[in-house]
């Protein structure tokens, strides 16, 4: 049994964040309270081990959940596995992840559904949930047998990677997923807008002749998936949304009552085009970093709640791809180890959100909107449970990451604020970051 005491509890499920004690017993959450003494956590524990967390100045809050994440297995374990991935995960603070369809090959069918599940489940790490893909191959044009992957335990369908171009064939996928009760995840890319383009078209690309992707490559699709989402009642999630334009769309959306959850990236959020330079890839990625005002409407919406859900898009790929030249390198930025870290340290320590709206964001929202177990510390839930010690800085040093991947931003520069214990179903699987 787990006695975390004094510690500022942030569950937005229960409207807590306030200082309190929280127990875990028999894998659950037994109580959260502000009085404990300890005779009365004695009796509790029935002579159970008792193992007492001083968090004084520390934060609790539940399980982060990530809804995007690429684990690249089967296919591609030189960039990332399940188990590498899984690890990273709960190193980052992540205790349950959406893994994505775009391996190789492509998680179409209910037998590659099932082969994730079963290896997220072996590695034991966080929750490893599939994401079916919507078309067969990812090919755009015949839709997988979704209510059979669904039984096989796909969380959501998505050809994320690539967009779905034929309007009709992302119209049948929205009606047809409604019988699921699923979300289709929306990687919205004009496929003609974007043409071979490495970075957001602007002053920047110009400046260092990097073939642009227009900001319309991204919102055109937005336009029209609301639209196929207004007319079918079906529901959508959009992913990594990049634009201020893209922003205003979900806000009208929304307002007109359709049924859409969007999400943001970390590195949208704190980055933008002007930091990208030609001799360094690590900042390629799809969708490409936007402008300061693009950053700036990502934030509002945020804070406002037009967009729903943080999420990493942890893209691992090998140093060698990375190390490429900025035209032929592979898009994608690695974020499960960094990504909670990253968003303390630039959002919510300068005052530009508060950390009850990221736990909300990133974990709250996500089990709403996919209708997974976590997002909530309530008692006789699985105890799902991060304990973040705002104090704690290391330098992200690439022998201790656990992902396989090393193409992030934070490489070599110290961070502070991070996960230092986190439970999966109240078994501890990181203490002092370092994952057991
Ligand atoms: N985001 C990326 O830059 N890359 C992702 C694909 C994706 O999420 O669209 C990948 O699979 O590498
Ligand atoms: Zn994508």
């Amino acid at each position: 049994m787990w006695w975390l005491k004094d510690v500022w509890v942030i569950d937005p499920s229960q409207k807590i964040s306030s200082p309190q004690d929280v127990l875990v017993k028999d894998g659950n959450v037994l109580e959260i309270s502000s009085s404990m003494t300890e005779e009365e956590v004695l009796a509790k524990a029935q002579g159970e081990n008792l193992e007492i967390i001083n968090g004084t100045g520390k934060f609790v809050f539940p399980g982060l959940i990530d809804v995007h994440t690429h684990l690249r297995e089967p296919g591609q374990e030189d960039k990332e596995d399940i188990l590498s991935g899984s690890r990273a995960a709960v190193r980052g603070g992540f205790t349950t992840i959406l893994a994505m369809a775009n391996t190789q090959p492509p998680i179409d069918n209910r037998a590659l559904v099932e082969f994730v599940c079963r290896q997220g489940e072996r590695a034991g790490y966080a929750h490893v949930l599939p994401i079916g893909t919507v078309t067969k191959g990812m090919q755009g044009s015949e839709l997988v047998e979704m209510a059979d992957m669904k039984a096989g335990g796909a969380a959501a369908f998505s050809d994320d990677g690539k967009n779905i171009q034929n309007a009709e064939v992302m119209r049948l996928a929205l009606e047809y997923a409604k019988l699921t009760g699923f979300p289709i995840i929306s990687h919205c890319e004009d496929k003609n807008l974007a043409g071979d383009g490495l970075m957001r078209r602007g002053v920047s690309s110009a400046r260092m002749g990097l073939r642009g992707i227009p900001a319309s490559a991204e919102s055109v699709i937005v336009a029209r998936d609301l639209l196929l989402a207004e007319e079918t009642g079906g529901k959508l999630h959009l992913a990594h949304i990049s634009s201020a334009e893209s922003v205003e769309l979900i806000r009208r959306a929304k307002a007109r009552g359709i049924d859409v959850t969007a999400e943001v990236n970390p590195h949208h959020l704190i980055f933008c085009d002007e930091e990208i330079k030609i001799t360094d890839t690590v900042l390629k990625v799809n969708p490409p970093l936007g402008s300061q005002a693009d950053r700036e409407a990502l934030i509002e919406g945020l804070r406002d709640g037009t967009i729903d859900m943080i999420a990493t898009d942890h893209a691992p790929h090998t140093q060698a791809e990375k190390a490429r030249p900025f035209a032929e390198a592979p898009f994608g930025i690695a974020g499960l180890e960094t990504a909670l870290s990253a968003v303390w340290q630039y959002l919510v320590k300068p005052g530009k959100l508060s950390l009850d709206r990221v736990i909300e964001a990133w974990s709250v929202s996500p089990a709403d909107r996919f209708g997974l177990a976590g997002g909530t510390l309530k008692p006789g839930t699985p105890a799902d449970i991060v304990l973040f010690d705002p104090d704690f800085s290391e330098v992200i040093d690439p022998a201790k990451l656990a992902s396989k991947a090393r193409n992030t931003p934070f490489l070599g520069k110290t961070m502070q604020g991070f996960p230092v214990m986190v439970w999966v179903e109240g078994r501890l699987v990181q203490r002092d970051r370092t994952v057991l």
